[in-house]
């Protein structure tokens, strides 16, 4: 749809805000609303017909949280999943502003906004009508799909010849029903394997139970696995099946096995070696009909060398063994992995970026990657959004941890060289993004990341 016949409604506390948009806008759009007073909101986003909506992310002076913005945004997408939000968020709110995207807005403006970009990301917010309502569709499946406790078909990106013969043997090994165990560091994939191994075995029209042990307590161990009886402790009040028993039938996915006490792992040991559980309060052992895949980003041979975890327990879960390759280990995988990344957030936040420039794939490879897959997504997620070009290049990539890179052999700490001369390019210029980032040779994007970085 275009500008000229557009329908835009802007909420901000701050009259000078409204008043300047307003301004601008009027000479563009069919018509522009404005309002002080975000609780009409529910009313007029009811009874407007609003093609646009510019939504403050602050509305109390002196809080800054944006925690007001979030609830109105929530607000607008209850009321209308496939309303779009433009948020207007204050200089240095970067982080919010993905949040925010995160959560349904179409798009961000910083304030002060320069009018060329502000008219520029309407014009585009405006056109892309039906991926942000197909993006909607798909995010509510998904949702959908979290409720139903299926296991998501999510695609395996695997280019490497090392990732090829893991996905290989997972699927050769899915169709028997050996107990397996995946070895892997935090984020290589060992739950999307566990999933896809679950889906190619015969048990795959059943459910795919994940339990993640290292975020369930000593106490509730017990109750959650294995279940209760009604008055079984004091919280008990009904019977409840625990995760064993959802499982009936499908797979039971035990994450962070590593993580468990001894005695805990004791009580597995024994629900494995009868193949029965017994709810907690009741004395009736219950047959069970699963497949069991544990997963570990520990040391596990170590630790039983050390004791810390049982032998005969490990035999009984590492039937198969299938290891994940870190991801600095596989530079295939990180390219293919980054568009494929790339392709999926572009679409979802409709933005114009569909390529990586061949400096920002050397950048990736050289990067150790210490949060894998689970990290590389959401850099890519970050720079998609935060992109105004065509093509991701180096800059616009902000890496977080510089943990195995080659030291600066000079002994100037060049991160801090950078921050001071950030601080006095924006003093200089008062705060003016675009005039600072002129001054330094940097694009508007890469000066935000720093500042972000640095905490500016
Ligand atoms: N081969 C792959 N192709 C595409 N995406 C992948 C692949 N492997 C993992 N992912 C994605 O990377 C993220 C992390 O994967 P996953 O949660 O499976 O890792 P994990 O090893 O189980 O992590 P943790 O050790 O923290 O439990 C998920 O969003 C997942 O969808």
């Amino acid at each position: 749809m275009l500008l000229s016949e557009a329908k835009i409604l802007i909420i901000d506390d701050d009259v000078d805000v409204l008043s300047a948009a307003k301004l601008l806008l009027k000479r563009h759009a069919k018509a522009v609303d404005i309002e002080k007073n975000p609780q009409k909101l529910p009313f007029l986003v009811t009874n407007g017909d609003y093609n646009l909506i510019l939504l403050d992310m602050n509305f109390t002076r002196d809080v800054n949280s944006g925690r007001e913005g979030f609830h109105w945004l929530d607000r607008i997408l209850d009321i209308n999943p496939a309303a779009k939000v433009i948020m207007i968020t204050a200089y240095g709110d970067i982080e919010m502003a993905i949040r925010a995207i995160k959560a349904g807005a179409i798009d961000f403006v910083l304030k002060p906004w320069e009018n060329d970009k502000l008219l520029a990301t309407i014009a585009t917010a405006l056109e892309g009508g039906k991926d942000k309502v197909v993006a909607v569709a798909e995010e509510k499946a998904k949702d959908d799909d979290k409720k139903n406790n299926k296991a998501a078909s999510d695609t395996i990106v695997a280019t490497s010849d090392s990732m090829r013969q893991v996905l290989l043997t997972t699927e050769r090994v899915a169709s028997t029903d050996a107990n397996v165990l995946i070895l892997g560091e935090n984020g290589t994939g060992k739950t999307q394997l566990a999933k896809h191994l679950h889906q190619h075995s015969k048990r795959a029209d059943k459910p795919f139970v994940a339990v993640d042990l290292g975020a369930i307590s000593e106490t509730l161990f017990e109750s959650e696995l294995f279940g209760h009886v009604k008055g079984a402790f004091t919280d008990a009040k009904e019977d409840r099946a625990g995760r064993f028993e959802e499982a009936k039938g499908g797979t039971i996915f035990l994450d962070e096995i590593g993580n468990l006490t001894l005695p805990l792992q004791a009580k597995l040991l024994t629900v494995i070696q009868e193949r029965k559980v017994t709810r907690v309060g009741s004395n009736k052992p219950i047959a069970l009909d699963v497949r069991l895949v544990c997963a570990t980003n520990m040391n596990i041979e170590k630790m039983v060398t050390e004791k810390t975890f049982r032998q005969d327990l490990l035999y009984r879960i590492n039937t198969i063994e299938l290891e994940l390759p870190p991801l600095r280990d596989r530079p295939e995988d990180i390219s293919a992995l980054a568009e494929y990344y790339l392709k999926q957030y572009a679409k979802k936040y409709n933005r114009p970026v569909n390529d990586i420039s061949n400096a920002l794939v050397k950048k990736m490879q050289q990067y150790n990657w210490p949060g894998n897959i689970r990290e590389l997504q959401h850099a890519v997620e970050r720079a998609v959004i935060l992109s105004q070009e065509k093509t991701l290049q180096p800059d616009d990539l902000f890496l977080k941890s510089s943990a195995g890179q080659p030291a600066t052999a000079t002994g100037f700490d060049l991160e801090d060289m950078e921050k001071t001369m950030i601080i006095k390019a924006l003093k200089r210029f008062n705060g003016n993004i675009t005039d600072a980032a002129r001054e330094l040779g940097l694009s508007r994007a890469a000066l935000y990341r720093r500042m972000e970085k640095y905490g500016l």
